[in-house]
C-alpha cells in the first residue's frame, strides 16, 4: 500500500473539560444553550485554545468531472460542471451568495473538469480531464488519487496560511452522488440500493437504473475496503479526494473543517480511514437529502446540525450553518460570568 501519512494530533480533552466548566459559571441556566454548548467544546478541543475563533472562514470548491455519466446516471450533462465553474468564478452561484454573507474567502479549484477552463480567479489544479467511467474501467490511477489528495492538501494548507479560521468545503461535480455512494458501499459493506438517492434530480426509473450500474461496476472494480487509495482510484472522484486532502491539511493545522452534504461527508470517510484523528476536526453542519448521506454522518460518529432538505453541494450547508458555529465562540468570548455580571447562581 505505501501510503503518504498526514500526521494529525489529538484534540485536547482537559481543555474541552475546562470549557465546559467556564460554560456553567455564564449567565445563563446550565445547559440552556444546548448544542452550542457542545459546539464551544468541541472547537476548544480542536484548536487547544480556551477562547477559539472561527472568524474568518475559507471557502474551498473543488470541481471535477465524472466517466460514469456516460452511463445515463444524472439528470444533467457533464457539460453543467464547466458552466457552473464560470458561474462561480463570476459570482451568482449559491456558495457565492453564502461566502459573501459570512465574510469568507473563496477559492474555486479545478482539480479534474473535462474541459479547459480559462479563467484568472480559477486555481487551475486539473490532475485528468475527469475520471474514467468506472463501469468500464478505473476511474484513476493510484497516482492521480494521491496527487489529488495532495493538491486538496496544498489549497487548505494555503487557505490556511492566507488566515482561514475554519475552512469550509464543498463540490461540483456532474456524477459525483454516484461515486459516493459507491465508496460509501465499499466502506460500509452495505448494499449499494440502500444508499442511493436521486442526486440532481433523477427519476424513478432512472434511479433503479443506477443501482444497477453502481451495482454491476463495484462487482468489477472489487475495491479494498481497507485501502482508501485503491477505492478513490476504483470508483472515487478527484474533488472528493480533493476534498479529503484539504480535510487534513485542516486537522493537521488544527483548524476546524465544516462538512457540507452527502458527497463531502464520503470525502470526509475517506480523509477519517487515512488518518482517523481527523475526524475529530470534522463538524457535520446538516443532514442532506441523499439517502447514504445518514449512514455516512454515522460512521464518523457525528451529528448534523440543521435539517433543512438540501441537496445542492458547494459548500453552501456548510455556509448557511457557519454563523450559529460563530455563535458558539461568541457565546464563550463575550458572556458575563455570573461572578462579573453581579448576578445570583442560587435561590
Ligand atoms: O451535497 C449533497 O448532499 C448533494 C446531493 C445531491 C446532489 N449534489 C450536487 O449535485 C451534483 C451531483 O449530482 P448527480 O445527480 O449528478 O450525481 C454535484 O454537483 C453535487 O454538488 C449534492
Ligand atoms: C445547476 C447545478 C448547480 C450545482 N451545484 C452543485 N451541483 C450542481 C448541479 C447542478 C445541475
Amino acid at each position: 500500500m505505501n501510503q503518504q501519512v498526514y500526521y494529525v494530533p489529538k484534540v485536547n480533552k482537559e481543555i474541552g473539560n475546562q470549557v465546559s466548566d467556564y460554560i456553567n459559571t455564564l449567565t445563563k441556566p446550565v445547559g440552556s444553550l444546548g448544542r452550542l454548548e457542545e459546539i464551544a467544546i468541541e472547537l476548544a478541543k480542536m484548536k487547544n485554545e480556551a477562547f477559539p475563533s472561527v472568524t474568518p472562514p475559507g471557502v474551498l470548491v473543488f470541481a471535477a468531472d465524472h466517466g460514469i455519466t456516460e452511463e445515463g446516471v444524472s439528470s444533467y450533462p457533464q457539460a453543467v460542471t464547466a458552466q457552473m465553474v464560470l458561474n462561480f468564478l463570476s459570482g451568482g452561484a449559491a456558495i457565492n451568495v453564502f461566502s459573501r454573507q459570512i465574510g469568507a474567502s473563496l477559492n474555486i479549484i479545478d482539480i479534474g473538469v473535462a474541459q479547459d477552463i480559462e479563467h484568472s480567479s480559477l486555481i487551475n489544479q486539473k490532475v485528468r480531464y475527469g475520471t474514467g467511467n468506472f463501469y468500464r474501467e478505473d476511474a484513476m490511477t493510484r497516482e492521480e488519487a494521491e496527487n489529488a489528495i495532495s493538491v486538496g492538501y496544498e489549497q487548505g494548507q494555503d487557505m490556511i496560511n492566507n488566515g482561514a479560521k475554519c475552512l469550509i468545503l464543498g463540490e461540483m461535480g456532474i456524477g459525483n452522488t454516484s461515486a459516493s455512494s459507491a465508496i460509501l458501499a465499499v466502506l460500509s459493506n452495505s448494499d449499494i440500493a440502500s444508499l442511493v438517492g436521486t442526486g440532481t434530480g433523477i427519476s424513478q426509473e432512472t434511479l433503479l437504473h443506477k443501482v444497477a450500474v453502481i451495482h454491476e461496476s463495484l462487482q468489477k472494480r472489487n475495491p479494498n475496503p481497507e485501502d482508501p487509495i485503491d477505492i478513490i482510484s476504483k470508483v472515487g472522484g478527484l474533488e472528493i479526494a480533493g476534498m479529503t486532502g484539504a480535510m487534513l491539511a485542516a486537522a493537521s493545522n488544527r483548524v476546524p473543517v465544516l462538512l457540507d452534504g452527502f458527497i463531502c461527508t464520503i470525502a470526509g470517510l475517506l480523509a477519517k480511514e487515512i488518518s482517523p484523528n481527523s475526524a475529530d476536526y470534522m463538524i457535520v453542519t446538516h443532514q442532506s437529502v441523499e439517502p447514504g448521506h445518514q449512514l455516512a454522518i454515522s460512521l464518523l460518529g457525528k451529528k448534523p446540525i440543521l435539517d433543512l432538505g438540501l441537496r445542492l453541494g458547494e459548500g453552501t450547508g456548510a455556509a448557511i450553518a457557519y454563523p450559529l458555529i460563530q455563535s458558539a465562540t461568541l457565546m464563550l468570548k463575550e458572556m458575563a460570568t455570573f461572578d462579573s455580571a453581579g448576578v445570583s447562581t442560587k435561590r
